[in-house]
């Protein structure tokens, strides 16, 4: 099976409504060659077929990013950049801000959005201690997470950095239900409340993904998130 990436990528644009022009095409496939480049030298990813990183890193980063007006946008683990620099590819007025505890990862994305000329602002940290911050805390329209944890614990990772109004938008595979049904306690005790769930089937791989939508509607109280490793090792 021979993938033309740029046919992927106009169709997933077209089938999603939004516009993508001839420099946006080049960024994410420069995005992909320095990915592919630097992967066989460090582990960014353990995906390494050319057509599985174009459907399962990029086609599904992009499908929901309508899901996204303007504001700010936080991807809490955003490892090598995904979902973020792709949304931020397909929506320039987003600013966005990618957060991540491995710092060879960071310095990665720190080159490739060099490279691409796109302004990602990069945090090299823990979820738990960048939330705490005064610069950030409760400070978000978006949160974003893509496999970096169950939804309980993300959404003490995620929902403190938003503000009232603000949407933390979680990229999850078909278990999405146990995880929702697992996640009730911590919703209320942080200020979360799921708004929609967007289904979409990822092209070429042809898998179920679903973007769970939980918006702000309360603050979170202050003693979350809890220490480093704590929201892990004892969800709520
Ligand atoms: C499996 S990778 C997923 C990366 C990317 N979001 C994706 O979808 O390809 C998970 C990333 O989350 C980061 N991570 C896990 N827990 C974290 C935390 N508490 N704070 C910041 N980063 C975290 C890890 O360092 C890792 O790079």
């Amino acid at each position: 099976m021979i993938i033309n990436f740029n046919d992927k990528l106009k169709e997933v644009c077209n089938s999603i409504e939004i516009d993508i022009n001839n420099e946006q095409i080049e960024q994410l496939n420069l995005f992909k060659e320095l990915l592919l480049a630097w992967n066989e030298k460090m582990n960014l990813t353990a995906i390494v077929d050319e057509h599985e990183i174009i459907a399962k890193h990029f086609l599904d980063s992009m499908i929901p990013a309508h899901l996204f007006s303007e504001g700010n946008v936080i991807d809490v683990g955003t490892g090598a950049g995904f979902p973020i620099l792709p949304l931020k590819i397909l929506k320039p007025q987003l600013e966005v801000y990618g957060l991540d505890a491995l710092n060879k990862r960071i310095l990665f994305l720190k080159e490739v959005s060099k490279e691409l000329g796109v302004n990602l602002n990069l945090i090299h940290g823990r979820a738990e201690d960048y939330a705490k911050k005064d610069v950030s805390r409760e400070t978000f329209k978006y949160a974003t997470a893509r496999a970096v944890a169950p939804l309980n614990i993300l959404a003490e990772y995620n929902l403190p950095f938003l503000k009232i109004g603000g949407e933390f938008i979680a990229y999850k595979g078909s278990n999405y239900k146990d995880e929702l049904n697992e996640s009730e306690k911590a919703l209320e005790l942080l200020g979360g409340k799921v708004k929609k769930i967007y289904d979409y089937k990822v092209p070429i791989v042809e898998e179920d993904k679903y973007a769970i939508v939980i918006e702000k509607i309360d603050n979170t109280p202050t003693r979350y998130p809890r220490k480093p490793g704590i929201p892990k090792k004892r969800p709520l």
